[in-house]
């Protein structure tokens, strides 16, 4: 019987039977002799229902090769098209018909008059999901009312290796977007690093999976931001500047996000840190996608891949920075 041979070839170790796709025809025997096998016994019909599976699964390989072969460089962009924000009980448009498109590892930078709109472009959408990565206070920001464009959309869009956009767009997902909002460190409200960094990580013991994943992610992120040689029983408040807001990125890092969004990264820095941060931008650059607003066009400009300028009103408009 063909289950007590001993075989070398997976096709023949199917010790599966599939009575419905074994033809009378074939159930017949043959005894065959192999090299240095021995003499081997095999049932037609089990052959013909591994064949069958060895030829199926041959073609899913094949499937896959192709898939890999054709888009093994796949990339993507984050594409923002023609976005209309009004906030609620108001009659006037914040956004108006924003477009932008950001290349994935490109580091975009919004600039423009205080009051155009460009924080608000950054708030516009990103928001449900990633709410359990912000502080409180942020979260209340929030919920006050800027959520979903009046109009338009924020997707991804993907790209095969021969440059065409010929797959379908997708949603931005809100749990792969890291959001630093501006003064980050006063929303601190841990004690201590740690508890900083895991203060907005799922409770419910059912998220454990999660959990795990983010613990996984802490000291990478940790290092990454260069705070591994501070303690992490420090008080959040006690830290110089510029650590804090290395902190504010190692708390969204954690989730190793696909589009990193910055929102003033140096206001309210003194020069060192300033210069800190910007090395450690220069740093995230090359594994992250970042979109920045800031006023802070020279100390950023040798980050910036693509630029554009927010006017009165919001619209928008790319333009190289005026430095
Ligand atoms: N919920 C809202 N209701 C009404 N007006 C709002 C609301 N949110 C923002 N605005 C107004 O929209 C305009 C744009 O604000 P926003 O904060 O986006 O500007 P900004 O370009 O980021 O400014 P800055 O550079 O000073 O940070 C401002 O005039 C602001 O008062």
């Amino acid at each position: 019987m063909a289950s007590s041979v001993a075989l070398s070839s997976p096709l023949q170790c199917t010790s599966f039977e599939f009575p419905s796709l074994i033809s009378r025809k074939s159930r017949s025997r043959v005894n065959f002799r192999r090299t240095r096998a021995g003499v081997i016994s095999c049932d037609f019909s089990r052959v013909e229902v591994s064949f069958f599976f060895l030829f199926s699964f041959n073609i899913i390989l094949f499937h896959i090769f192709v898939y890999i072969s054709c888009y093994a460089f796949i990339f993507y962009q984050f594409k923002v098209s023609d976005v209309f924000y009004r906030p609620p009980g108001t009659q006037l448009n914040i956004l108006n018909g924003v477009s932008f498109s950001l290349p994935e590892k490109n580091f975009g930078l919004i600039f423009g008059q205080s009051g155009s709109g460009k924080t608000t472009l950054l708030q516009v959408d990103y928001f449900p999901c990633v709410l359990v990565f912000f502080s409180l206070v942020e979260a209340y920001n929030l919920l006050a009312g800027l959520s979903k464009p009046t109009s338009g959309s924020i997707y991804v869009q993907r790209y095969g290796n021969d440059g065409k956009s010929n797959m379908s767009t997708e949603p931005l997902s809100t749990e792969r977007v890291g959001i630093v909002f501006q003064f980050p460190e006063r929303y601190f409200v841990a004690d201590n690093v740690l508890d900083e960094v895991i203060f907005g990580w799922p409770r419910q013991s059912g998220d454990l999976q999660l959990k795990e994943y983010l613990a996984l992610n802490l000291q990478r992120a940790i290092n990454w931001v260069g705070l591994s040689g501070i303690s992490l029983d420090k008080d959040p408040h006690s830290l110089s500047g510029g650590y804090k807001r290395r902190l504010a990125l190692a708390i969204q890092l954690v989730q190793i996000p696909d589009l990193l969004i910055l929102d003033e990264p140096l206001a309210g820095l003194d020069w060192k840190a300033r210069a800190d941060v910007v090395k450690l931008l220069k740093h995230l650059k090359k594994e992250l996608t970042i979109l920045v607003v800031s006023h802070d066009l020279k100390e950023l400009v040798t980050l910036v891949d693509r630029s554009w300028r927010m006017d009165m009103g919001g619209v928008l408009m790319e333009e190289p920075l005026p430095v």
